[in-house]
């Protein structure tokens, strides 16, 4: 029985529509559906016990889980598109996914012709499993502080790769604990006792016969991380060299090179693609950013449209707790989130791929934007991400703490997304320092363009006004790019301001740091928001799809200001009567919501077994499942626990000695 049909009537939209407009197009669509049922239909996937699992077990269990889905991809003859899909769906962390995306991409990105064609076809059958080996003890945001070195030693044409000290073990690399075989490593060039800089190194780290660490390498498993299952199917590693020689031409050498006698060259590339694979991995960062939030909206919409609390007339039943404003206000802007983030990744992939191919043809002038883009973005959608993750489990009350809800385990497995490729403050402060740039640019004639291109029309926006006078006023998207334009150049020109105060640029820039980041957020934002208005000028088929975008657009946007609207009455943009206006146009659209939110969240195309909630199952029936599920606890397969006759009955039997006194 379908617990939700009602909720699935009221829907005034068309649900197969959404769904290709959410996967992107309607060949995505069906690689996706099918491949997600696929994995959802074979035993050999199952993940309904990865949370009582022990480490050792759990970890055994990814890897026989990696190797099953190689062989299926195998067996299958699955497309690259295909196997990618089979990856995300198996749903579970491994040592596969930093081979597959950053030891690849590395290669590939900062590999020459040459070592690209020896590396990759190894790396592709998987005759060699790679980790990208970056951060250390001591340094993970200051790539520039990383003191592991590459010493040339012109007599053997090698590098001598070395750890010098405790803070320069490798730590943290995913994949590298216990199953990389090689490792793209960064390290300080050295050469002639003169030092270079940070460069990626292809290092081999066990033998491809017995798995053992080869000499002069030491390696192992960091330790738990935090949450159970979670993120502790991946074995992020330490790693320390002991004078390990590998031949010069394992260096990466597109951005700059080695010669045979020594000599350092620097292509005509700026230095600042050796970081390009965290450009990279940052842009797939922000498109994975709507799916975590996009499911734990599913679970939280669902349940909420299950769950009943008070409210009961004349002995009816109670009410829906969806119904309540509190839990729209709370739920229903991650539900527009999500696909805001899911439109401002499509766009980004667009711009990485875009800045790519300039990239090849020599035209390196948008690399500055593609970075604060991918930086920000990589920022501003993964804490949003993780927040929302959290505040779905508080929407569902205390079944949201079980780990049968799913969102436990989301949230855990999530939440390191703020730190890794880059801590999202650090990335913030990033964008900060161009938006910065930017602006002192302004004068020189040098026309911003790209995200930046409100930045052109600074005088009017620093003048003009909101000329908003209704509620309904507010859908008008001249209006809204205007406002978060207009605020978003205001804090960056505030910050100049202040900054030009100092003489000391770069003291300023920390004394102001606090007040840079909240300028970067407005420029990000503003970003999300345009691209959703974008999105919404394309041809959008389907009956109601579109009044639906409009409608989570107008929230996504709507919340946004009201939860900053301390930034936009500062800046003076908008009266008071304008903001509450803005806010009463969203309790409106919450209500042009309600009734297609389940629906809306069937669009997502989930299945059960990938959500992995009880509470989020596609039919509702919660409680006889909550029910069921308890039972089959392991601490439930003995009605008297162990450990009872050890430490409860002595206790019990005391108490009952002094009670008889
Ligand atoms: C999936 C899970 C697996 C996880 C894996 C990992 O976590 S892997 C580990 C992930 N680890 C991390 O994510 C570590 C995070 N840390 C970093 O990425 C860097 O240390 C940094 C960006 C914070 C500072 O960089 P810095 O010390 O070089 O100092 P600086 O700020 O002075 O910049 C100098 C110039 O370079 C520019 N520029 C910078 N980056 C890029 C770029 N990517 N592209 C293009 N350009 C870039 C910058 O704009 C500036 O330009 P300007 O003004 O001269 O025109
Ligand atoms: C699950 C997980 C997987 C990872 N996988 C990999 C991997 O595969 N390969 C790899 O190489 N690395 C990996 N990492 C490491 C990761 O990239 C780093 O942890 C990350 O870049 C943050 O660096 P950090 O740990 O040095 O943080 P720190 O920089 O020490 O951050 C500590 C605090 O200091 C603040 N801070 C730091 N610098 C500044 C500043 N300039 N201004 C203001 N505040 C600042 C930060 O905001 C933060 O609050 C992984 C990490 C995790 C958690």
């Amino acid at each position: 029985m379908d617990y939700l049909a009602d909720e699935r009537k009221k829907a005034e939209f068309d649900v197969d529509e959404m769904k290709i407009v959410w996967a992107g197009s309607r060949h995505a669509f069906e690689v996706s559906d099918r491949i997600s049922k696929l994995v959802a239909n074979d035993p050999g996937f199952r993940k309904d016990t990865r949370t009582m699992l022990a480490r050792k077990e759990l970890f055994k269990n990814t890897l026989r889980k990696a190797a099953y889905a190689w062989k299926r991809i195998h067996d299958l003859h699955l497309s690259e598109e295909e196997a990618s899909r089979l990856r995300f769906y198996v749903d579970e962390p491994a040592y596969t996914d930093l081979h597959w995306g950053m030891f690849v991409p590395a290669i590939k990105g900062q590999g020459t012709d040459e070592q690209q064609k020896k590396w990759l076809p190894l790396a592709y059958k998987m005759q060699i499993i790679g980790c990208y080996a970056q951060t250390e003890l001591g340094h993970g945001s200051n790539v520039q502080g990383l003191e592991t070195t590459a010493t040339f030693d012109p007599q053997t044409d090698e590098f001598v790769i070395h750890s010098p000290t405790l803070t320069s073990s490798k730590w943290w690399p995913g994949g590298l604990g216990k199953v990389s075989t090689h490792g793209v490593v960064y390290a300080r060039l050295i050469i002639n006792g003169e030092e270079h800089g940070i460069h990626g190194f292809i290092v081999q780290l066990r033998s491809l016969e017995d798995h053992l660490p080869l000499p002069g390498v030491t390696v192992g498993d960091i330790g738990m991380k935090f949450g159970n299952g979670a993120y502790n199917t991946m074995d992020n590693g330490v790693l320390r060299f002991d004078h390990v020689r590998i031949p010069r031409n394992q260096m990466l050498m597109r951005v700059s090179q080695v010669t045979r006698d020594g000599k350092y060259k620097q292509s005509d590339v700026p230095r600042q693609l050796v970081y390009g694979t965290m450009v990279y991995v940052r842009q797939t960062i922000v498109a994975d950013a709507s799916c975590a939030l996009s499911r734990a909206v599913t679970i939280a919409t669902r349940y909420s449209a299950v769950r009943r609390q008070f409210g009961s007339q004349n002995g009816g039943p109670e009410t829906q707790v969806i119904d309540y404003k509190t839990q729209q206000n709370r739920l229903f802007p991650l539900l527009a989130s999500a696909y805001a983030f899911k439109f401002v990744g499509e766009w980004l992939t667009w711009l990485y791929n875009d800045v790519t191919q300039r990239l090849q043809a020599s035209d390196f002038s948008t690399l500055p934007e593609a970075h604060a883009c991918t930086a920000g973005l990589k920022s501003l959608t993964t804490t949003a991400t993780a927040d929302g993750i959290e505040e779905c489990r508080k929407l569902c009350g205390g079944h949201g703490y079980l780990c049968s809800s799913g969102l436990p385990e989301l949230f855990a497995v999530y939440v390191p997304a703020c730190t890794y490729e880059g801590d999202n403050t650090v990335l913030l402060l990033q964008v900060a320092r161009f938006l910065m740039k930017t602006v002192s640019q302004l004068g020189s004639g040098k026309k911003p363009l790209g995200t930046i291109s409100y930045m052109g029309k600074i005088e009017h926006l620093m003048q003009s006004r909101c000329t908003v006078q209704k509620a309904e006023d507010w859908l008008k998207p001249s209006q809204v790019l205007e406002a978060f334009e207009a605020r978003a150049v205001k804090m960056a020109v505030s910050c100049a301001k202040n900054l030009s105060k100092f003489t000391n640029p770069e003291e300023g820039f920390a004394e102001l740091s606090a007040d840079l980041v909240e300028a970067a957020v407005a420029h990000c934002q503003l970003i999300v928001v345009s691209k959703f208005i974008d999105k919404l000028q394309q041809d959008i088929p389907g009956k109601g799809v579109k009044q639906q975008l409009e409608a989570l657009c107008g929230i996504y946007y709507l919340y946004l200001l009201h939860k900053h609207q301390g930034d936009f009455l500062a800046t003076s943009y908008l009266t008071p009567k304008q903001a509450a206006l803005a806010n009463d146009q969203l309790r409106a659209l919450y209500t042009k919501v309600r009734p297609n939110a389940v629906a809306l969240v069937d669009s997502f195309n989930y299945t059960d077994h990938f959500l992995g909630s009880i509470l989020g199952c596609y039919d509702g029936n919660v409680y006889p499942k909550l029910y069921d599920a308890a039972w089959k606890d392991p601490l439930n397969d003995s009605v008297v626990p162990e450990g009872y006759h050890e430490y409860v009955r002595p206790l019990l039997k005391q108490q009952l000695h002094t009670a008889k006194l």
